[in-house]
């Protein structure tokens, strides 16, 4: 059904495919059931909602609000105008900043720089959203906490009850743990590292430290010993915070090769071997108590909104890591240009944190977005990839959840399984709804105003029963970006009447640069630039393809001590060169083609971008879960495949296949429940053919074709390293680890 109702949108006027032939294939790592089985029956069970409202069943935070003095920043005099200001409650911070002539910039003469110290010139237009006055991550902080003090800022999880933290609390922790990076001694754009999963205290850590003049540093949980110590040492961290004493053995093993490192806070669970400058969160907290707050004040107000505060660590798909410098500015500024595109209004949002808060898109949504409108953050269990985010969500029931690729992709394969093993009654209905919700969904998105017969039905038994089954039901915008999402997958979510709209951008551009939102998005398309940014296509081809070259105030300030890279990233002019491909339809859509680093030039002189060939094989082969083409230099193309298999509580694949894999061979004859069982079986290796041929007879050109293929005995996943953080495919990894089996290839 599905297939028929995707080809009947196809005859529209979009070119649906376009994108989806040219999708990574980083986004199929075989992870942990995202999704438990059970709870995603939208159908055959009645849906059971959690009927948490925003605050019920969240007890009293602990600590005395009453008791607490709002701390005024050095921002003082703008916090005066606002309370001076009998419209204060109706204009926003920065028309106050504004009206009170008051805009900290440090003195600067280029756009970019990769010393810690050094100050950039800002991208100011003369009008208009980039125009309006740079503010410092402080002033945004205070401006909240003036106006929505006592609103929730931070909801977590303490033995199994939601306890949550205002933002007057949140800007006192903030302080607290600033004064004891001070005392710790913090020394000015020195990192702190923050090294584990989401919590309050990594926002704490993180802002505290730029509170102190420190840079906020997110390190991968997934690091080992050797990449946390790149970073670290990069970053010339003074602090480092860590979660747990998993995430300590770490750090333990590389500290004597760290010379900059004073002190390590663990956040969470017991210290076990105490050593000297080692503190627990709570230690920690008490550590700055006799910094004074005037002492602490005096470093805020010194800091400049053009100035770095932040580091981001490239995920590394194609080389070293990189530390991208991001300014106060990068970070007020896009926070406030994209939430102005979703219409965020102050203190009405919700969402829930669980993606990794070192990558960009994490931190810039659930705590800069956040800190600036005014929600609230829940967050989510460390085990959320692994199984327990559907029921966090469908306990918190986010306004706005962002998901990577894969996240949505896992999501769709758990309820495709659980709909496969319906009643035939029940899959008729849902073969219906779905179709009417597809033809619906396109009609909106094409601002037809044509509702197709039964809508109100199909919503009635069906969409509103699976949006609340996925604790989507109050969800305004579902998003997704980071990386490329298949048409397949959108299409699903369309056809439950779910749009997920795509967001494009980079750590160099401080998260979204494309957005896409209520009315407007485009399926397959990234969605338009946000309003202050503009995106320039850099030697269009015949076909209007071209680099995306993207500018504006979130363009970032450069990579730490990387000279080299940075003019590479950053032209002459300060446009930000993103080495992506991609075209503008007629309303100004962009679309996301490919990637110019990925492009494979075979020895023939042939460039081959390698993503639409991986997207068929998978597309064609459903057992395939990865799916990574060689052939860079040489004759002809390779392909190495992973077949879908489960993985154990570490995030590591196992032998066992999946359900649907072993389903998939049960289909054809095998009776096989391992992976092991089907490398090297004659029948599934013919089906794997078979697929295939069907891609190579679509190609565009022999150069195109797939010669020789190889199983591979073990899947791709985030701890193996042959996927990043957002599921892309790290394919200098995987190359290096499979050299012997791409070179035996090519021998003759
Ligand atoms: N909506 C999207 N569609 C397609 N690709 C996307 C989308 N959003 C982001 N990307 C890809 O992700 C890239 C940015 O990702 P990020 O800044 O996390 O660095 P990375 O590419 O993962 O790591 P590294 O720079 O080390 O290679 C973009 O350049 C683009 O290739």
């Amino acid at each position: 059904m599905e297939k028929n109702s995707r080809s009947d949108i196809k005859g529209s006027q979009h070119h649906l495919g376009e994108k989806q032939a040219l999708q990574d294939s980083g986004g199929q790592p075989n992870g942990s059931p995202l999704i438990e089985n059970n709870s995603m029956d939208f159908i055959a069970t009645k849906v059971k909602e959690i009927n948490l409202s925003h605050d019920s069943g969240i007890t009293s935070p602990s600590g005395d609000v009453a008791a607490e003095k709002s701390r005024k920043l050095k921002t003082e005099t703008l916090s005066e105008t606002i309370s001076k200001n009998e419209e204060a409650s109706s204009k926003s911070f920065e028309e106050i900043a504004v009206d009170a002539g008051e805009v900290c910039l440090a003195p600067a003469d280029q756009y970019w720089s990769v010393t810690r110290d050094k100050a950039v010139k800002l991208r100011m237009d003369e009008s208009g959203k980039g125009a309006e006055p740079p503010l410092t991550i402080h002033q945004m902080f205070q401006w909240t906490v003036d106006n929505f003090g006592n609103h929730p800022a931070l909801c977590s999880k303490e033995k199994g009850t939601w306890v949550s933290i205002t933002y007057k609390q949140y800007q006192q922790k903030c302080r607290a743990a600033a004064k004891s990076f001070l005392k710790l001694g913090l020394e000015r754009f020195h990192g702190v590292g923050i090294l584990g999963f989401n919590s309050p205290e990594w926002f704490i850590a993180n802002i505290g430290c730029i509170m102190a003049g420190g840079l906020g540093t997110g390190i991968y949980t997934t690091n080992s010993p050797e990449a946390c110590h790149y970073v670290a040492y990069n970053c010339e961290a003074n602090v480092l915070v860590v979660e747990n004493d998993k995430q300590l053995a770490k750090i333990l093993q590389i500290k004597d090769q760290l010379p900059h490192l004073k002190a390590i806070v663990q956040y969470k669970g017991e210290v076990k071997n105490k050593m000297p400058d080692l503190y627990t969160w709570s230690e920690f907290m008490k550590l700055g108590e006799e910094v004074s707050d005037a002492q602490l004040d005096e470093v805020i107000n010194s800091q400049k909104a053009n100035e770095c505060c932040t580091l981001i660590y490239t995920s590394g798909t194609t080389g070293n890591p990189k530390g991208v410098m991001l300014s106060h500015d990068n970070i007020t500024w896009i926070t406030s240009a994209a939430g102005s595109v979703f219409n965020l209004n102050n203190g009405e949002d919700c969402l829930l944190s669980y993606l990794p808060l070192s990558h960009v898109a994490a931190q810039v949504n659930d705590m800069w977005t956040a800190l600036k409108f005014a929600a609230t953050t829940y967050f989510a269990q460390p085990d959320a990839l692994k199984g327990s985010l559907l029921t966090t969500l469908r306990e918190v029931r986010p306004t706005s959840f962002l998901g990577v690729p894969r996240v949505w992709e896992k999501i769709q394969e758990g309820m495709k399984d659980i709909g496969a093993k319906s009643s035939f009654l029940k899959k008729r209905i849902a073969s219906w709804a779905k179709e009417i919700g597809l033809q619906a969904s396109y009609n909106a998105m094409n601002n037809n105003p044509l509702v197709p017969w039964g809508f109100t039905l199909a919503d009635t038994l069906v969409f509103k029963r699976v949006r609340a089954s996925l604790g989507l039901d109050r969800c305004k915008h579902c998003f997704t970006g980071a990386a490329p999402i298949t048409k397949d997958t959108l299409d699903y979510f369309l056809s439950l009447n779910i749009p997920i709209y795509e967001l494009y951008g980079m750590s160099e551009s401080t998260a979204p640069h494309t957005v896409s939102w209520t009315g407007n998005f485009r399926v397959t398309s990234c969605g338009k630039v946000i309003p202050g940014c503009k995106t320039k296509l850099y030697k269009p081809d015949a076909d209007a393809t071209g680099e995306v070259c993207l500018w504006g105030r979130h363009i970032f300030m450069g990579y730490l001590n990387m000279p080299d890279k940075t003019s590479e990233a950053l032209d002459s002019e300060g446009w930000l060169h993103s080495g992506d491909l991609g075209k503008h339809d007629e309303n100004n859509f962009l679309y996301i083609t490919g990637r110019i680093k990925e492009l494979i030039i075979t020895a023939g002189g042939e460039n081959i971008p390698p993503v639409p060939i991986e997207e068929a094989v998978k597309e064609e082969i459903p057992i395939i879960s990865n799916a990574m083409l060689v052939g860079d230099k040489r004759k002809f193309l390779s392909m190495l495949l992973t077949v879908k298999c489960q993985v154990d509580d570490n995030g590591d694949p196992t032998d066992e296949l999946t359900a649907m894999a072993k389903q998939f061979c049960r289909q054809h004859g095998v009776m096989a429940s391992k992976v092991s069982e089907i490398t090297g079986n004659k029948q599934i290796y013919k089906v794997i053919q078979d697929g295939m041929d069907k891609v190579n007879a679509k190609a565009v050109s022999n150069a195109q074709k797939i010669q020789k293929w190889m199983l591979l005995s073990h899947d791709f996943s985030i701890t193996g390293g042959e996927l990043g953080p957002t599921m892309k495919l790290k394919r200098p990894v995987v190359a290096k680890m499979y050299k012997n089996e791409i070179d035996n290839f090519y021998e003759a």
